[in-house]
């Protein structure tokens, strides 16, 4: 995956995908530079954060220039693989699947869903968005080519189905249910909560007012 990921620290690696996604549009709009002041406005994260990754990946900005989009972009596709696709399976097409789906994640990015699975007869052979739902007890028969799937499932069901995607031999999940799955070490599992990250805002918002005349 991210073949230089060993020099970049984690927290870096994980704010890629946001200066990916734009920087792509600025060069679909046909801008040739950005400052990291405008960078820091749009993207939320601060001009000091943004000039430290930069540098990380060998883009010093130049005074009064900025730095050179198509440059970024090129970093950025070869260290996020944008090249290649990675397919996505999505497992659990229920209220929060289903959304997943109707999203269309290819626009800026080189992550698809291409299938999804679900227990209720009903859903099996319908396409929500542009992708087909499979019967889960299929799991197995399609899982050949795709190395991450998202958990959507209820939370009793989210172990069950974690050990039978790591024998079809996932590595990644992305783990949307409350469940603290277990999984070998070799398997990288995110897990999203939306009341954690709640929680999280809110506790800042109380510890670390902002004031919004810090830096430049
Ligand atoms: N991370 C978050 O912020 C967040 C927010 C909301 C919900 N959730 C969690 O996400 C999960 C899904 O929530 P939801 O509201 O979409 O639930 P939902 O009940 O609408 O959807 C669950 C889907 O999973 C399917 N399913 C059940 N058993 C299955 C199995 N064995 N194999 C395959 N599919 C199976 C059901 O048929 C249903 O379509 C839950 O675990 C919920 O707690 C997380």
């Amino acid at each position: 995956m991210m073949s230089n990921q060993h020099k970049i620290p984690q927290a870096t690696a994980k704010r890629l995908p946001l200066y990916y996604r734009f920087l792509n549009n600025l060069h679909i709009q046909g801008k040739s530079r950005v400052s990291s002041r405008e960078l820091s406005e749009a993207i939320k994260v601060d001009s000091a954060t943004i000039r430290r990754d930069f540098s990380y990946f060998g883009a010093l900005g130049k005074k009064g220039y900025g730095y050179n989009v198509e440059y970024l972009l090129g970093f950025f596709r070869k260290t996020l693989d944008q090249d290649e696709n990675t397919p996505v399976a999505l497992i659990g097409v229920g209220n929060l699947g289903t959304a997943f789906l109707n999203y269309n994640f290819t626009k800026n990015n080189n992550t698809k869903i291409e299938m999804a699975f679900d227990a209720d007869k009903q859903k099996v052979g319908s396409t929500i968005g542009d992708v087909q739902v499979h019967h889960i007890d299929e799991l197995e028969d399609y899982l050949d080519k795709i190395s991450v799937a998202i958990l959507t499932v209820p939370v009793s069901e989210a172990q069950n189905i974690t050990d039978r995607l790591v024998d079809a031999g996932i590595s990644g999940i992305l783990n949307f249910t409350p469940a603290r799955i277990t999984v070998p070490d070799s398997i990288r599992v995110h897990h999203i909560d939306l009341a954690v990250e709640l929680q999280s805002l809110v506790y800042f918002m109380k510890h670390y007012p902002l004031n919004d005349d810090n830096d430049e």
